[in-house]
């Protein structure tokens, strides 16, 4: 598996604000927010693109979901609303190829996002 910026925060190599992690996936503050929150979630695999996603992987999948929710619950914006948001490739704007959710939350969101 190609090393990414992710795989390097996961290992501590390089620092995140990190605002969750448990032992499959790890969530932390994008570098460059579009919305008052903007968080990633990640899985600790590293899976370059929604493309490579194995049925070996559905359960990972969702258990990013899952955290997504949990931080949004914890976070206090999960009745207001939050959009989570997964990139594939180049004219999607994926530009770390290591799969993350984006969790974008804090102000209304204009659909569709584009
Ligand atoms: C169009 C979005 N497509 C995409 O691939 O999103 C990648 C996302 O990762 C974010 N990012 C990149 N490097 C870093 C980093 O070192 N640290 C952090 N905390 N975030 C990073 C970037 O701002 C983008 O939103």
């Amino acid at each position: 598996m190609s090393e990414t910026i992710f795989s390097k925060i996961i290992k501590r190599e390089i620092p995140a604000d990190i605002i969750y992690e448990d032992e499959f996936c790890l969530a932390f503050n994008d570098i460059n927010p579009q919305a008052p929150v903007h968080f990633l979630v990640i899985p600790k695999k590293s899976i370059a693109t929604i493309n490579d996603i194995e049925e070996q992987d559905r359960e990972l999948v969702g258990h990013l979901y899952i955290a997504a929710a949990k931080i949004a619950k914890e976070k206090g914006f999960a009745d207001d609303g939050y959009r989570v948001v997964m990139n594939c490739n180049e004219s999607a704007g994926q530009t770390v190829f290591h799969i993350h959710l984006h969790v974008l939350a804090g102000k209304p969101l204009g659909w569709p996002p584009y």
